[in-house]
């Protein structure tokens, strides 16, 4: 491919005369020096770590020849580089034109705000796909389409990743991409040249501030308003206490969903039910000139602000509204209030909740049914901030009967001394709690234990089939490790009564 076709719309300057650049074939392009080799461009980025600039003279060891930088770097007489303003920015544009700007030819359909972005991307490909309209998914569950998956390193790929996998899926006939757009990537320009339909904006409340994150709230949320610049549509939260400044940001078209206040698509008549294999809720969808029915097999107001959501893309792109119902009815997304039926008197529940805002969320949710005791297994990451530890202590204290303190990605440290910062919330809480630091043996603890009517959560691990334990992502599966306790445990109750 010729170098100028990658770098157009890219603005630059050189130290090389025109026709040099012009006659310039390139391979493929490279933002880490260890893939560079002869042909590769090689773009230069300040990271958040390390300056890329470092490792400028490694890619030009390797064999590379064309350098996009911000800053000069000393190399020999035969290198091109090509001066830019900011190095992610022309990451993205030469990525897109690299791959024949494929987001063009596919409805793109992001998803930003706090909390239910894997929800909302899982369930409208879902929807989609059953529809008919061949619909791959990326976040942070990985990339999945045609039923194929690749892990993902980050929620919103790098420019460079993502407009590959656009690519892959065109070829391969997808016609939609419902993606994560997180904050963290709008910040780092990985989105810049994604040509969305459609923005999505759920909630929004305090998180990623901090080093290498956000350095305030309000940077955090006109990353996430950025979206609303980058679509055609916009589907916004109108309940969200942020809504109207996400709205002032927008440039798109904007339609509202919500319970509370007054929306283009409202929620009424909430109702709840609990079978042995799911959670359910059932509620009427108001529009200006429609009314009906929907049910989805998981719980809470939460699950109904995401389901909204999804209706509103589907309407919005004119599917069958039958097609859609059916479909919502049975969408389920791994890990995310994921009912395990494991045992016949008790409902057992994977989520991934992780700080203090959702497991508020799914904890409150799941008291709205008949249940005896409310009882969680959690615990916090190790090696990170202590705030997190205190705020999920304070929320499971106030909202349980009883929790299991338990390992969450210890990682360096010490599961116990984790538990014990927990554990802290505890003094003076009418909520029992015992200590359980192998994550293996709670969740075997919590399936003796259990009586009854009781609603057990597995909170923080979700989706993830590993524990990381002194840097090492070890294999773990929560439900897994669930179905053999309550296997164990049917076969010994079994015995006793066959004894009697
Ligand atoms: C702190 C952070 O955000 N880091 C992201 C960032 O890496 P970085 O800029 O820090 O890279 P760096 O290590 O400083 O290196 C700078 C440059 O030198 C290059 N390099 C480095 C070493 C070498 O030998 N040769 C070389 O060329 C690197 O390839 C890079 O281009 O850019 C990388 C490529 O896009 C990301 O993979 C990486 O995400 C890390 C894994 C991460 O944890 N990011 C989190 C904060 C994040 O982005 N999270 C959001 C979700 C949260 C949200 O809602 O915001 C996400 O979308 O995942
Ligand atoms: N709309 C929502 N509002 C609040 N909480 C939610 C919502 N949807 C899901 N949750 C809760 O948050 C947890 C994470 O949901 P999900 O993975 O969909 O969000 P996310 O935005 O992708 O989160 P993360 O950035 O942590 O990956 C769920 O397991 C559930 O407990």
């Amino acid at each position: 491919m010729k170098l100028l076709e990658v770098m157009n719309g890219v603005e630059f300057t050189s130290q090389k005369p025109w026709n040099e650049i012009e006659n310039t074939e390139i391979k493929d392009i490279a933002y880490n020096s260890s893939k560079c080799e002869d042909g590769y461009i090689f773009v230069a980025i300040k990271g958040e770590t390390v300056d890329g600039h470092k490792y400028v003279k490694d890619a030009y060891k390797r064999g590379t020849r064309v350098f996009i930088l911000q800053d000069d770097v000393e190399l020999g007489e035969d290198a091109i580089k090509l001066f830019v303003k900011d190095s992610r920015i022309a990451l993205s544009n030469m990525s897109s034109n690299y791959f024949g700007n494929p987001s063009r030819e596919l409805k793109v359909i992001g998803v930003t705000g706090t909390k239910g972005k894997t929800t909302i991307t899982n369930y409208i490909s879902e929807v989609l796909n059953q529809a008919g309209i061949n619909t791959g998914v990326i976040g942070t569950n990985g990339t999945f389409y045609n039923g194929k998956s690749e892990k993902t390193v980050n929620t919103t790929p790098e420019s460079y990743e993502l407009h590959r996998i656009f690519r892959t899926m065109l070829d391969e006939g997808v016609k939609c991409v419902s993606m994560e757009v997180s904050s963290g990537g709008i910040m780092m320009n990985r989105v810049e040249d994604v040509n969305f339909d459609i923005g999505i904006f759920s909630n929004l409340s305090p998180d990623h501030i901090g080093p290498k994150e956000h350095p305030t709230f309000e940077h955090y949320l006109e990353c996430k308003a950025k979206l609303f610049t980058l679509c055609d549509h916009g589907i916004i939260n109108i309940d969200d206490k942020h809504a109207k400044d996400i709205i002032k940001h927008a440039t798109c078209h904007i339609e509202t969903f919500g319970i509370e206040k007054d929306a283009d698509l409202k929620a009424k008549n909430i109702k709840y039910s609990r079978e042995l294999d799911s959670l359910g809720t059932s509620f009427d969808v108001e529009t200006k000139d429609d009314i009906f029915n929907a049910y989805i097999c998981s719980p809470g107001t939460f699950s109904i602000y995401n389901a909204l959501a999804v209706i509103s893309v589907c309407r919005y792109l004119k599917i069958d509204q039958r097609l859609m119902l059916d479909a919502l009815k049975n969408a389920k997304v791994k890990g995310r209030v994921e009912v395990l039926p494991v045992l016949d008197y008790a409902t057992v529940i994977i989520d991934y909740a992780h700080n203090g805002v959702s497991l508020e969320n799914i904890l409150q949710t799941l008291k709205k049914y008949d249940h005896n005791r409310l009882i969680c297994l959690f615990g916090s990451v190790g090696g990170r901030t202590k705030l997190r530890r205190k705020e999920l202590g304070d929320v499971a204290s106030r909202e349980c009967d009883l929790c299991i303190l338990t390992g969450d990605n210890p990682d360096f440290e010490d599961p116990m001394d984790v538990i014990n910062d927990i554990a802290k919330s505890f003094e003076g809480s009418k909520c029992e709690y015992i200590k359980v630091p192998d994550r293996e043996e709670a969740i075997i603890k919590a399936i003796e234990i259990a009586k009854e009517g009781d609603m057990i959560v597995f909170a923080g691990k979700g989706h993830e089939e590993y524990q990381l334990i002194k840097g090492e992502r070890v294999p773990f599966s929560e439900t897994e490790i669930a179905k053999k306790a309550a296997a164990k445990l049917m076969e010994s109750r079994k015995i006793m009564v066959e004894s009697l």
